[in-house]
């Protein structure tokens, strides 16, 4: 299985397909694998539309009513999981083990109440912990992410709080029922460069720190590479390349992965966006061959069938005819 590797899985999808329903449905994620070992993350990068925010939602039922999820096999450490085991949601069997950090942390942070009071409410819910244990281990957790002076700020409510003390504080409650598996999706995308910078090291550190696996959904390849041990490239609802983040970086070999690094801005800040031509395709209408095709200025007659992710070498994976299988 190509993106799975990890001795120790803490979660591990094989053939994850996500379609939302309407009068034409569309496949927006077909067939997708990956695992993820105890204190390893996974980047999951592409242009927007790629399906990669799908895999993130699907994987703790967050699509229910919206689409139909479906996998081969799914598991959490030794909890395995059929479709509708999930589809209960992140407060169901799976919220205990997997948590959510999104982009907007005030969208989901209570206004009305005090930081202190909603991190204590998880811990008392999840940890079963009485009053004055929650305290105590809220302003552990707040310490632990960064929150200076974290005593006092339990006193704070959302409103008092920059865009990246919200982020860690969301990141505290994410963390706080001690999930096996954090899910950030986008964590960065609403913070200033640095603010964005210092949050990527921070979820580094808990995941290595607290044994998580950690998948990190972003559209900056750069991002992706510095915050993760591996680096998924999803291109029109599968992946097309999967390895380490140097691997991914320096060698990346497919021309969809060539093209993202070129139209991202680079690690300096330094702007040199070179977009892909072409747009990508509508997952509607049905295919064949590689999806990338119609946009590479690589494409030949073998194009027209889909070569499967190839091995180039020990842990490197890419779906492309041009390199060799
Ligand atoms: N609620 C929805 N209903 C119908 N189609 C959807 C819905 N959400 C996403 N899609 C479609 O699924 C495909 C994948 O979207 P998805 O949001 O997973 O991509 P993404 O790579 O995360 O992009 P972005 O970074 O813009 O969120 C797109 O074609 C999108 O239009």
């Amino acid at each position: 299985m190509p993106a799975r590797h990890t001795p120790t899985p803490r979660l591990s999808v094989d053939g994850l397909s996500v379609t939302y329903r309407g009068s034409r449905p569309n496949p927006a994620v077909t067939g997708v694998s990956f695992s993820i070992g105890v204190g390893e993350s996974l980047a999951i990068v592409g242009e927007s539309g790629s399906g990669k925010s799908s895999v993130a939602r699907s994987l703790g039922g967050l699509l229910q009513g919206k689409a139909d999820v479906s996998w081969e096999s799914m598991a959490i450490d030794d909890t395995r999981f059929v479709p509708g085991d999930v589809e209960a949601g992140v407060g169901g069997v799976a919220g205990r083990l997997l948590s959510y950090v999104f982009q907007e942390p005030k969208a989901y942070l209570n206004p009305s109440l005090r930081i202190g009071g909603q991190l204590c409410e998880i811990l008392g819910i999840h940890l079963k912990l009485g009053r004055r244990e929650a305290e105590r281990e809220a302003v552990e957790l707040l310490d632990h992410v960064g929150i200076p002076d974290a005593a006092r700020r339990m006193n704070d409510y959302p409103h008092q709080l920059s865009g990246g003390l919200a982020q860690r504080v969301a990141i505290a409650m994410a963390i706080a029922p001690r999930p096996a598996v954090l899910v950030a999706d986008e964590p960065t995308s609403s913070l200033d460069v640095t603010v964005a910078a210092r949050v990527v090291a921070l979820l580094r550190r808990l995941q290595r720190d607290r044994g998580m696996a950690l998948l990190h959904i972003t559209h900056n390849l750069y991002l992706a590479a510095r915050s993760s041990d591996r680096v998924a490239v999803m291109y029109a609802g599968e992946f097309v390349e999967v390895g380490t983040a140097a691997d991914v970086l320096r060698n990346g070999a497919m021309p969809y992965t060539r093209g993202l690094l070129a139209a991202a801005p680079a690690a300096d800040g330094r702007t040199r966006m070179r977009p892909i031509p072409g747009s990508p395709p509508d997952m509607r209408e049905p295919s064949t061959g590689c999806r990338f095709a119609p946009r590479c200025a690589h494409v030949h007659a073998g194009c027209a069938h889909d070569v499967g992710l190839r091995t180039v070498a020990d842990g490197h994976h890419v779906r492309c005819t041009l390199v060799e299988g």
